[in-house]
């Protein structure tokens, strides 16, 4: 596998209820009025395999180890048979989550060695990282609260979206640790404002690379 290539990849992260799924669409049909063509995917999921893995991951109680091991497998498999290509064929890849969420609720979260997941990431990925991480930040309480007011007659929460505060604010220092070691790749959107004034930042960020 190589990772050169001349399409553009960019991952959107951060805790359940950040903001993420609201802006989603609009930068989707911002790259495709600019005329590229959008593979829009998402993590865990993507291909088939990694869907139906999904399902587990969601629902089935297991260790942190074994959350990993699965996601990293659909991650492969997504990686060779839709990003990779994707890439290669010139179109703008934006991922719906990515490997950062593995060391922010894998690693920080459920408290798995980082240096494990590194090697994971390793193995998996071959090097390959996103060219934009857009990482939507937010207070875990407010987080809290949006979760709420989307879950009135929507479907059950999984096994991430009931767990506590402590947790999304360990998960929240895993994305922060993540940006802080590659802050080229990162931006950061504060998400504590505005749907009008996140846009607002969301446009800035991809204005600022030319897109
Ligand atoms: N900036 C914002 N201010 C207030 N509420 C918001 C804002 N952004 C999103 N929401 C609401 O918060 C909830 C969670 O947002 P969502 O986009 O589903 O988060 P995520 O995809 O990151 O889990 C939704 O009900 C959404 O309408
Ligand atoms: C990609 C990924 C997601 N997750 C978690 C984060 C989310 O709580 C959950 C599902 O993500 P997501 O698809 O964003 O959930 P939803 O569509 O229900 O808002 O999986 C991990 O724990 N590790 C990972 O590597």
């Amino acid at each position: 596998m190589s990772v050169v290539s001349s399409g553009r990849f960019i991952s959107i992260e951060g805790i359940d209820g950040a903001g993420k799924s609201t802006h989603l669409q609009s930068m989707v049909e911002r790259f495709a009025r600019s005329g590229a063509t959008v593979v829009q995917t998402r993590e865990p999921g993507g291909t088939e395999l990694a869907e139906a893995l999904r399902g587990l991951f969601l629902h089935a109680g297991m260790d942190g180890l074994t959350e990993a091991l699965l996601v990293f497998a659909g991650r492969r498999d997504h990686l060779l048979r839709v990003i990779e290509p994707a890439l290669a064929r010139g179109d703008t890849v934006v991922c719906d989550r990515f490997a950062d969420a593995s060391f922010a609720y894998q690693g920080h979260g459920r408290g798995m060695d980082l240096q494990q997941l590194a090697t994971l990431e390793q193995w998996v990925l071959e090097g390959r990282q996103p060219d934009l991480t857009l990482w939507f930040d937010l207070d875990p309480a407010i987080a809290a609260q949006r979760r709420v007011g989307r879950e009135v007659g929507a479907r059950e929460a999984d096994r991430f979206e009931q767990q506590d505060l402590e947790f999304f604010t360990r998960v929240r220092a895993g994305y922060a640790a993540r940006a802080a070691a590659a802050p080229q790749r990162f931006v950061r959107i504060d998400a504590g404002v505005s749907v009008a004034e996140v846009a607002a930042q969301v446009a800035a960020a991809l204005e600022s690379r030319g897109w």
